[in-house]
């Protein structure tokens, strides 16, 4: 049955393989107009990943964005929390900044994640190596929503003075602090355990801080999924950022 950690990967990587092939068709059939493309993207990579779960981990709990949410994994040991096509707008907008998020949580911890990129052919997994950082730049570049950056997360910024990177997906701005695109992440304002569990597993294993931005441990598979904030950052800024969101 392999790993979890493989399987995740493997997972989260055949579901964005096939959200590929889902945009190349609507796109050569010329129905990738309005919520079409979207619609058929997370119905078709949620159908996927629930397949593959449920045949390759039947006795697995599952918390997914685009499912309903069955309680009964508040009782349960492994939860896998999936996000099956997060940054759907800009998925349908044929751009490359989104993401597919496969984690698993046990007993308190996320012990497995990956997030597939597909729009740069690479997924990262908390089995991979990951790649020396160095240190921040100067200016910090700060990844933020292209379309909802919150004022706090404005406010963050000037007053550490970074230069705002605007991208779409939580998962794929995490992944741009991981792959040193970018040297932080700050969100505010809304966003559910989907959007961060993977990425948030793989930065930790990169090495990355993560918590909520207060300094708080991230906890997921509670009761309500909906976790509005996140900070993912190299290690030497989170004293600086943390001040700057307290401030
Ligand atoms: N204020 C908010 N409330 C709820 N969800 C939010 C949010 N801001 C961001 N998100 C979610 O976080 C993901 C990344 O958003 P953004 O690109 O704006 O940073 C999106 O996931 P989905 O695309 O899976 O819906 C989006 O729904
Ligand atoms: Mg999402």
């Amino acid at each position: 049955m392999g790993d979890d950690q493989s399987f995740a990967k493997d997972l989260a990587t055949s579901a964005g393989e096939l959200l590929l092939q889902i945009r190349r068709e609507h796109l050569a059939a010329g129905t990738a107009e309005g919520k079409a493309l979207a619609k058929a993207g997370d119905r078709g990579a949620q159908t996927h990943i629930a397949a593959r779960l449920a045949a390759e981990r039947p006795e697995d709990a599952v918390l997914s964005e685009e499912a309903v949410d069955d309680k009964a994994r508040l009782g349960r040991e492994r939860v896998w929390i999936i996000d099956p096509l997060d940054g759907t707008r800009e998925y349908s907008e044929d751009r490359h900044d989104w993401a597919v998020h496969v984690a698993l949580w046990e007993r308190g911890e996320l012990t497995a994640g990956a997030v597939a990129l597909p729009g740069l052919g690479m997924t990262l997994s908390t089995a991979g190596e990951f790649p020396e950082l160095g240190e921040p730049a100067q200016p910090v570049r700060l990844a933020v929503s292209r379309s909802r950056a919150s004022e706090l997360v404005l406010s963050v910024a000037e007053q550490i003075g970074a230069e705002l990177v605007p991208m779409g997906s939580a998962g794929y701005k995490v992944s741009a602090v991981v792959r040193g695109e970018v040297d932080a992440y700050v969100h505010s304002g809304g966003q559910y355990e989907w959007d961060s569990a993977a990425p948030v597993a793989v930065a930790a294993a990169a090495g990355l801080h993560t918590s909520r931005i207060d300094g708080t441990p991230l906890e997921y598979n509670r009761e309500d999924p909906y976790l509005p904030d996140l900070l993912v950052c190299r290690p030497r800024l989170h004293d600086a950022l943390l001040a700057a969101v307290a401030g």
